[in-house]
């Protein structure tokens, strides 16, 4: 089967070694991906945004990446020189995930970021958890991408790797919401996590979930809903970080060769989710790249660098050429 331009709507690269350890993964099986700012100080001004941009650049073939930049109170000049050179921009809660100290403390205080954004027609990007029960983060966050969606209704807002099955229930009741969806957590549930031996290479933010919702989440992609997009959240640690507890899921090398297993030869729908989808919403301006995916056995690789990517060693039924 041939995808037509795919696009990973949520992927950390990193930056230095890393980077170039990861990169292949993602140029390989993509045409481009949305690129998150939480870097170490986080991209969040122009010399940085376009550094970080040629490193990207420097290190691949064929693949755009789309820029995002990480959420402070910019002023409206610095908005206005933005606006040409990023997809979006990123909210992060203060302290919530990974390289997130420097985020928001408290939603209002951008506001006015909010409003420019929505006239300049960037869109918003959003980690929604709350500091609440582990379990309960991403639901108890509703509300807030409620008064986001009815506060700026021209604002076209992106909740990030939804993992609970409520969130995708706002999709339709409100037209500027959106939705990205992970591999892990359309694969996974919180046994792969700590059901067996604890298992500390599928923790992530926010946390895979129950099976209902595991389910929930397949039954939306497959009915091809035209708001849910593929963003992988692939997030690589190296593995003595994950040891010692990071967040993040290192899935890139097993994307594609998982989604052909999981759409099981429903390749319309597959190509909606993995890229038709995005570009209507966003009016993306990809250049076109076909990639081939072959009934093949693939093994995923054991070991990337320093890191363990999800499904390390498994053996799949198809294989991207
Ligand atoms: N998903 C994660 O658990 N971690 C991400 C950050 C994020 O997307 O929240 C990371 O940068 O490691
Ligand atoms: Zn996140
Ligand atoms: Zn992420």
């Amino acid at each position: 089967m041939i995808l037509n331009t795919p696009i990973d709507m949520h992927l950390h690269l990193r930056e230095g070694k890393m980077l170039k350890d990861v990169i292949p993964y993602s140029a390989k099986q993509f045409a481009a991906a949305v690129i998150m700012p939480n870097l170490v100080p986080p991209v969040d001004n122009r010399q940085r945004l376009e550094s970080y941009k040629e490193e990207i650049l420097a290190n691949s073939e064929n693949f755009t990446p789309l820029m995002n930049v990480f959420m402070r109170e910019y002023t409206e000049d610095e908005l206005l020189d933005l606006a040409e050179d990023i997809f979006a921009i990123k909210l992060y809660p203060a302290g919530i995930t990974t390289n997130s100290e420097g985020g928001v403390k408290s939603i209002e205080n951008v506001y006015p970021v909010l409003e420019i954004m929505q006239e300049l027609n960037i869109p918003l990007s959003v980690h929604g958890e709350t500091n609440g029960f582990v379990l309960d983060r991403e639901r108890e966050f509703a509300v807030v991408y409620e008064k986001l969606a009815r506060d700026f209704p021209k604002l076209k807002i992106i909740m990030e790797h939804v993992g609970s099955a409520e969130l995708l229930d706002l999709l339709d009741r409100y037209d500027n919401l959106y939705a990205t969806v992970t591999l892990h957590h359309l694969l996974l549930t919180l046994d792969d996590l700590i059901g067996g031996a604890l298992n500390p290479h599928n923790f992530c933010k926010p946390v895979i979930k129950t099976p209902k919702d595991r389910d929930a989440i397949q039954k939306f992609v497959k009915s091809g809903h035209k708001k849910v997009m593929f963003g992988s959240d692939s997030a690589p640690h190296p593995i003595k970080n994950k040891l010692k507890g990071a967040a993040g899921l290192f899935s890139a090398p097993v994307i594609l060769p998982a989604l052909a297993e999981f759409f099981d030869g429903d390749i319309e729908t597959f190509q909606k989710f993995i890229s038709d989808n995005a570009r209507e919403n966003f009016n993306l301006n990809v250049p076109e790249k076909k990639v081939e995916i072959i009934e093949e056995e693939w093994t995923a690789p054991y070991i990337v660098g320093e890191v363990k990517p999800m499904f390390a060693g498994r053996v799949f039924r198809y294989k991207v050429l």
